[in-house]
């Protein structure tokens, strides 16, 4: 079964195609890989799927419902969340603080709760407090708990974002570039808790991502674009042996990498 579709999903912006008549499913509880050298039209396919850019042409289904003309926030309740290539954290909170709001999205008390608080407040609090200890603690984030957001190592805030997301409950996660800026060390670390992630919540997941080891050694299916293109999809071995691949992207990032 797929949790997600894009069928022949065109995007111009004025006389450009950053994604031109792209078709792909992603299958349900499996990792999606998306690759393509820069400005192949990657993170333009996150915002299509969330909602912040509208289709131009085509149709875009999550578990089987078309999500077209949605806002943002209803395709997040809806069950997909995401992280960005540029963080975003609250800096200025800890990083408990930091998951505790965004599993505050799920709370189901009223202001007058939060006025009385009555026994509803108080059952829901200690719940989202429960959860963000959870999250704080599977991210491997519990020693950093009062640490202000800015001031957290580049991959711990990668790890933090990842927390935020989750807290949404989400059925599909987005993926934008989660190990740019991390060392080998920290991307191996990486590479297991995604996998862990997608066990332990039953996720989907779609990453876009540089680092090919990460790529080629996580994903079940990976789909290459190129100049907003599809160029091919396929596991990981298909992907690498690809002469097509090869020469738009895996030459020149291997270098990089
Ligand atoms: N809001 C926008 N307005 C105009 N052009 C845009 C907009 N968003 C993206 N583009 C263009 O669409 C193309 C694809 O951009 P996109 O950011 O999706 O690429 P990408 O594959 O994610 O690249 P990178 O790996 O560098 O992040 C680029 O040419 C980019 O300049």
């Amino acid at each position: 079964m797929n949790i997600l579709e894009f069928k022949n999903v065109t995007k111009n912006f004025g006389g450009l195609t950053a994604v031109g008549n792209v078709s792909f499913e992603v299958e349900k509880d499996s990792i999606f890989g998306l690759i393509g050298p820069n400005g192949a039209g990657k993170t333009t396919i996150f915002n299509l799927i969330t909602g912040i850019y509208k289709i131009s042409q085509g149709e875009i289904y999550f578990q089987n419902h078309s999500i077209h003309g949605l806002q943002p926030y209803k395709i997040a309740q809806g069950g997909i969340t995401r992280t960005f290539q540029n963080i975003r954290l609250f800096k200025k909170l800890t990083t408990y603080e930091n998951i505790l709001t965004a599993c505050h999205d799920n709370a189901n008390y009223g202001i007058l709760d939060t006025m009385l608080r009555n026994a509803k407040y108080k059952e829901q609090e200690a719940k989202l407090h429960i959860k963000a200890q959870e999250l704080m603690e599977i991210l491997g984030l519990s020693s950093q708990k009062d640490i202000i957001a800015s001031n957290l190592p580049y991959g711990m805030q990668r790890r933090l974002e990842i927390a935020r997301a989750l807290a949404l409950n989400p059925s599909l996660l987005l993926l934008d570039e989660p190990a740019a800026g991390m060392n080998p060390d920290e991307t191996i670390k990486l590479m297991e808790l995604i996998k862990e992630i997608r066990t332990r919540f039953g996720l989907s997941i779609v990453v876009i991502e540089h680092h090919m080891d990460l790529i080629m050694g996580i994903c079940d299916r990976i789909m290459v674009l190129n100049f907003g293109r599809k160029l091919a999809d396929g596991i990981a071995q298909e992907i690498q042996e690809n002469p097509k691949v090869r020469e738009a992207y895996l030459g020149e990032e291997e270098e990089h990498c």
